[in-house]
Parts: C-alpha cells; structure tokens; sequence
C-alpha cells in the first residue's frame, strides 16, 4: 500500500501508529477531516490479517466518521482507532493506558469511544490518562455503552426506510434479517420483535444467535444462508464489506438498512442496489445513533437530548432517499452529498482568523 497517496486520494490528514512492547500495545489512529471540529470515533480492536488490513480499516473507518458526524448536525470531525489483537485474549490495562496516553498527546485533535472488540470497561481505564474519551462509565456522569443507541436510530432509520419500499413505516409483520446478533444487534432485535417484525438471524458467535431465537423467537439461518433467506429487509449488523458483487444477487429483499460501517464493498455496489430497486439506508446516516449518543457528553450528557437527536436519524434517512429521488442519484451518493456540502459550507462560514476560536471541547467540564 503506498500510504501517502492513499491519505492524498481521499485527503486525510493524519495517521498515528502508537507502539508499547510492555502492554502489546499496536494502535493506528486515523485522523481524516477535522473541519468541522475534533475528530470523533471509536476504537475497533480485531485480528487483521495483515498490518496493511489494519491500516486501510482505520483509515476507511475514519473517513466513514467525518462523513457521519456531518451527516448526523454534529460539530466534529472524523476518525477512528484500530488496535491490532485479540479482544479475547490480548486485552490489559496497561494497553489501553498507554493508549490513552497516545490520545493525549494528540492534544484534542482526537476524541475516543467504543466500536468492535471494546467496551465501556476499556474507556475507563482510557480515561485514567486523558479526558479525550466518550462511552465512559455513567458512574462518571457519561453515557455508557453507545450500542443500546445505535440499535434505537437504526430502527427509527429502518422505519424511514421500510416507509418508502412498502408505503407505511410499521414493521409489524415483516420479516428481517439480521447478519451479527452483538452489541448493536440485539437490541435492535428487542426493538424489531416489539414492533412485531419476524427475525432471521445468523452469527459466528453460537451463543448470540441462541440468545436472539431465546428471547425474540428468531429462526437462525448458517452465515452463508443470511443473503439469500426470503425477508423484506436485510440488516448487516457484522463487519463491513459485506454488500458486493457475490452478495447482492443473492438478496431477495427491498430495503437494506443495518448498523455495520463500510457496509457497501465498492460505491458500484450502492450504484448496483439502486439499479435492482432496492432501498439502501446509507450505513453512516442510519448507525449515527451511537456516536450522536456519546457526543452529547461533550456538553455535560442529557440523554433526553441526546435521544431527541437520534430521533432525527428517520428525518436523515428520508432526506437521503428525497435528494436520491430528485437528482436521480443512489441514497449512498445522496448521503455523501449532504454530508459533503456541509462541510464546505462550515468551512466557508468559519475561515476567518479568531486568536482564541471557540470550538465543542471548550465546553467540556473535565
Ligand atoms: N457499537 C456501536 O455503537 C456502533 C457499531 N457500529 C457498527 O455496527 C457493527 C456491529 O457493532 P457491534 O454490535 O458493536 O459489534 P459486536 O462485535 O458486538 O457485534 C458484531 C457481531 O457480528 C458477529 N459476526 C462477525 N463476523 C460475522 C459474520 N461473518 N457473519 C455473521 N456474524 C458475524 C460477531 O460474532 C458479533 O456477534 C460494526 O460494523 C460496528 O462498526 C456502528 C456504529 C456504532
Ligand atoms: C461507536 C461510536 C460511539 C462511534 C463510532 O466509532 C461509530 O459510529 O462507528
């Protein structure tokens, strides 16, 4: 991978690599646009098959999070951490506070939170060495674990969707399917089965599908069954990539809306759904629950605030199929256009030279 022109192609502005021999610590901070303010994103901890997997991961990440903090009305910018390793296995307190150190030494510039393989525990301990970590313990005053929150917006975004492939935005009586039953996903599960949906569920993970057929009556389907099972809505809840030219022939429903990041493999694939006539709920509009969630920590948490703006997520979603609709466009370059001209228009309204300029982190009680 040349890394440089990589970072030039999609203009990044900043990648980190931390190393610490004693905890194991191998982080990659991608810091991609900070315009619209810090840049806010969670920290991913996986096995990648390669450095090179990890690096184009946090760096694909990162630029998904400018996009969906745009997106999504929030005055920051995007990034995102990896951390190669097992979170099984390779977790310890050290890491992670040598890696709060790293995050402190970016002075700001880079603001923390959950994603795959963390979780509240590790911003804890995160927060021993710097304040710039969000999804801490409410014991703290913070709002927890974002997943809860993104499951909500996610099913307020899927209503949206549902409401412009079958005319109302009542799930009752439709069949989704659901790829990965984990943090996000069982609770979008609770929210769909309430709604009176069916579920059809698959995991690597035997105990998570067993815990979705237990508690929402869900039929589970092998991983490689989930693309082609007959549903009106796929929800890819796992990793990403997982829309692609092998995938979508398969899919027999008319809208996809799920939490995954980075869920098209290539923009032909988004080019590919729009043409088939199926629905797609731009990944980065419809799982902003979460990061609008752990944002609102940044002005002192109020979750009643923080829950009104999550609600906007079904408004965003209908904006993308809306600006889609009247341009003649696919929902993936829609949402792209919105979150683009958003940035433009700040950076046009905020050029101008201030000595002592008031950004989101002023407002911070440590
Ligand atoms: N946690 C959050 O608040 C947010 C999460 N997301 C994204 O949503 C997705 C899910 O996140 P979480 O629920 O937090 O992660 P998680 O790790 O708790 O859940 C993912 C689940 O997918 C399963 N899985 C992995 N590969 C699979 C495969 N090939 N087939 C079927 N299942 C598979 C895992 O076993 C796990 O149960 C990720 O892409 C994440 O980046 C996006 C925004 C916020
Ligand atoms: C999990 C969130 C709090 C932030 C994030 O990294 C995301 O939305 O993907």
């Amino acid at each position: 991978m040349e890394i440089f022109k990589y970072m030039k192609k999609y203009d990044y502005e900043q990648l980190v690599f931390c190393q610490d021999e004693v905890s194991g610590l191998k982080a990659i901070i991608a810091i991609h646009d900070t315009t619209l303010g810090p840049a806010l994103g969670g920290t991913r901890m996986w096995t990648y098959a390669s450095e090179e997997a990890a690096i184009e991961d946090a760096l694909r990440l990162a630029r998904g999070m400018t996009y969906k903090n745009a997106a999504a009305g929030l005055n920051l910018g995007g990034g995102k951490t990896v951390i190669i390793g097992d979170p099984r296995k390779d977790k310890n307190e050290e890491m992670f506070r040598a890696f709060g150190r790293y995050i402190q030494g970016l002075n700001g510039r880079y603001i923390t939170a959950e994603d795959v393989g963390t979780t509240v525990e590790d911003m804890d301990i995160i927060h021993e060495e710097t304040d710039y970590v969000t999804g801490i313990s409410p014991a703290f005053g913070s709002s927890g674990n974002p997943s809860p929150v993104t499951a909500y917006g996610c099913f307020v975004g899927m209503k949206a969707a549902a409401k412009e492939a079958f005319g109302t935005d009542s799930l009752e009586g439709l069949t989704i399917s659901v790829q990965g039953v984990g943090n996000v996903a069982y609770h979008l599960c609770r929210h769909l089965h309430e709604a009176g949906a069916k579920l059809i569920v698959t995991d690597i993970n035997k105990e998570a599908v067993k815990r979705a057929v237990d508690d929402f009556g869900a039929i589970a389907v092998n991983t490689d069954e989930i693309y082609g099972v007959e549903a009106d809505i796929f929800a890819p809840c796992a990793l990403g990539a997982v829309i692609n030219s092998e995938t979508i022939p398969q899919l027999k429903v008319k809208v996809v809306a799920g939490s995954a990041n980075n869920q098209l493999k290539e923009e032909k694939d988004g080019d590919e759904l729009h043409e088939r006539g199926i629905i797609y709920a731009p990944d980065y509009v419809i799982n902003a629950g979460g990061v609008i969630n752990v944002a609102d920590e940044l002005n002192g948490y109020n979750r009643e605030r923080a829950m009104k703006k999550v609600e906007q997520i079904y408004y965003n979603i209908e904006k993308t199929i809306d600006i889609s609709k009247r341009d003649g466009i696919p929902t993936y370059r829609a949402a792209d256009r919105m979150a683009e001209e958003r940035i433009q228009k700040m950076s046009k309204a905020r050029n101008q030279f201030l000595l002592d300029g008031h950004h989101i982190l002023s407002r911070r009680k440590h």
